[in-house]
């Protein structure tokens, strides 16, 4: 039989089960065999190790990975799919499908209950747009033992997520992933290689968890919350954003403290480095203008 990611077997598919699209669940079914093997080919996965599907679709990425995985547990929120993925998944016993919002699931539970004993798991998924960050944002700061996360995001993201200091691209997001993980852009991916097509460009990204986080700071919570401060308004100096940390009062001290770590009050957020930004949050935090 010939694989769902086509564009025939795909049409089939969805209307044997008079499927309809639903644009506000990010619904754009990967039709194009050659992104999938570039996908699979950047997850490195083999029979020791286990795969995390985000929202399967009608399957296509799925079977690939069944293919190539020891153990495929797949995660979709509309329960008019799960038949169908029953249906297209059922040679192979090593898929699971679960009918959930991945927002809402508790993933240690889920690790626990699918993958243990295997040497590694990967998160490879062909993402829902329109909640892209909070679903990286929440494997990453689950901080599950996972390998690798291999995603088809929007190509604006994927450069966001990927971007080095001193461009527009650059920013909270990029921080955040590259805390945690050493980003590699796989490939861009037009809307054709979709069905329905979306009116954006798609690229694939790798996130390859890094044993321990980019940097050493003194509190998670508090380093993030100086790099979104930093953020707030791009076009403001970094001692403007942050005075909104230490007070107007104490906004000349601020700078000299900024200063004496070398960075100067008057550059912006886009500017900093991860190191930089680690050094910021510790001096905030030893002056005890960050709580
Ligand atoms: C871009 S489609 C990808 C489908 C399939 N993997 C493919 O590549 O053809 C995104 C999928 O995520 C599902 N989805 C959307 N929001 C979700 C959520 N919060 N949790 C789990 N799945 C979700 C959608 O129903 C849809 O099947």
């Amino acid at each position: 039989m010939k694989e769902i990611a086509t564009s025939n077997r795909t049409r089939e598919i969805i209307r044997k089960h008079g499927f309809t699209f639903k644009k506000s669940l990010g619904q754009n079914f990967l039709i194009d065999g050659n992104v999938l093997d570039q996908i699979i080919a950047a997850a490195g996965l083999d029979e020791t190790r286990g795969a995390l599907e985000v929202g399967p679709g009608i399957g296509s990425l799925t079977e690939r990975l069944a293919k190539s995985a020891g153990k495929v547990t797949a995660v979709e929120i509309d329960r008019r799919l799960i038949p169908i993925l029953k249906d297209v998944l059922a040679p192979y016993e090593h898929v699971s499908i679960v009918q959930s919002d991945i927002l809402k699931t508790d993933l240690h539970a889920l690790w626990q209950e699918h993958f243990t004993g295997l040497a590694g798991v990967s998160v490879v998924a062909n993402l829902p747009y329109y909640v892209t960050t909070p679903i990286i944002m929440k494997l990453l700061e689950d901080k599950l033992p996972i390998e690798n996360i291999v995603v088809m995001v929007q190509k604006e993201v994927a450069l966001r997520m990927s971007a080095k200091p001193g461009g527009k691209d650059y920013g909270s997001l990029s921080i955040a992933v590259q805390y945690y993980c050493e980003p590699e852009l796989v490939c861009i991916v037009p809307g054709k290689a979709f069905i329905p097509e979306p009116n954006v460009d798609s690229a694939v990204i790798r996130l390859k968890r890094r044993p321990e986080p980019a940097v050493s700071v003194p509190d998670e919570e508090k380093f993030f919350r100086v790099v979104q401060t930093s953020f707030a308004q791009r076009r403001k100096t970094l001692a403007n954003n942050l005075s909104a940390l230490s007070g107007k009062e104490r906004k000349a001290e601020l700078g000299d403290l900024l200063r004496e770590i070398g960075v100067q009050p008057e550059r912006r957020a886009e500017t900093l480095s991860l190191e930089e930004f680690a050094a910021v949050c510790e001096a905030l935090t030893r002056s005890g203008m960050l709580a």
